[in-house]
């Protein structure tokens, strides 16, 4: 077995020894996927991952795929599913953690399927933002980021391909149960509150903090 082929085993053997726990967070773009992975990280302790993110850094280190990524982003269009996967395989090896929200990800059928096989992941259950289109394109053109994307012409080619290709995936997975559907076009804080319900009461950190309570306690009626 060649060299890359062999890394990307192991990747994968010692993923799947931690038997990781993924959430998939989609939505069109604009809908506040990444500002709402960022409140999600702060409070459950799990590792964001957006595969936009992760494409952007991957044109920025001057990979050999930089340029083909550029394109494909430059055009609204979904970059080849091998390549997105291995940065994201990459991205959960290093992080060390075993809980993972991929934002962004799976966008066609192609990036479903094709993570599903190389993986054997299948999804805790699915956040869906769903926002209307004039909301999501006032935020886009107002998110300051300096993105090659947020201008008006790719914006419609983005909703285009959500539309046509994301959202198939959503249904793929709302006829397993899966989609937790949350209205996107409230405040940000607003929308967290539903997220919050979602990921349940419990806070992970308040868990950790009552159970060393509880350990605490324990020890000292015993002593
Ligand atoms: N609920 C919201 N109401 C108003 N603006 C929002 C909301 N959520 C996100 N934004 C803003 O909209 C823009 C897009 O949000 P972002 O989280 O980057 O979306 P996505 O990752 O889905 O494209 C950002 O400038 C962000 O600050
Ligand atoms: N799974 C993915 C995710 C993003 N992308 C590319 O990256 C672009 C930006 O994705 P993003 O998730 O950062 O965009 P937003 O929905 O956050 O605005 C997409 O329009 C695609 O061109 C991809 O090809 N495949
Ligand atoms: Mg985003």
């Amino acid at each position: 077995m060649g060299t890359v082929e062999a890394a990307n085993k192991d990747a994968n053997g010692s993923l799947l020894e931690k038997n990781p726990s993924v959430v998939f967070v989609l939505g069109g773009p604009g809908s506040g996927k990444g500002t709402q992975c960022a409140n999600i990280v702060q409070n459950f302790g799990y590792t964001h991952l957006s595969a936009g993110d992760l494409l952007r850094a991957e044109i920025k280190s001057g990979s050999e795929n930089g340029t083909m990524i550029q394109n494909m982003i430059k055009e609204g269009k979904i970059v080849p599913s091998e390549v997105t996967i291995k940065l994201l395989q990459k991205a959960m090896q290093e992080s060390g953690n075993d809980k993972f929200l991929i934002d962004g990800f799976p966008r066609n059928e192609e990036n479903r399927a094709a993570f599903e096989k190389v993986t054997g992941i299948e999804p805790a259950f699915v956040l869906f933002f769903d926002c209307p289109e004039e909301e999501m394109e006032r935020r886009l053109l107002s998110r300051n980021q300096g993105r090659e994307d947020d201008n008006i012409e790719t914006i419609r080619k983005r909703f285009k391909v959500f539309l046509e290709s994301s959202l198939p995936v959503i249904n793929y997975y709302d006829a397993k149960g899966k989609v937790r559907k949350i209205d996107a076009a409230r405040p940000i804080e607003e929308v967290f509150e539903t997220v919050k319900a979602i990921f349940g009461p419990k806070n992970d950190k308040v868990i950790s903090v009552l159970v060393a309570c509880s350990i605490v306690s324990h020890f000292v009626i015993i002593v």
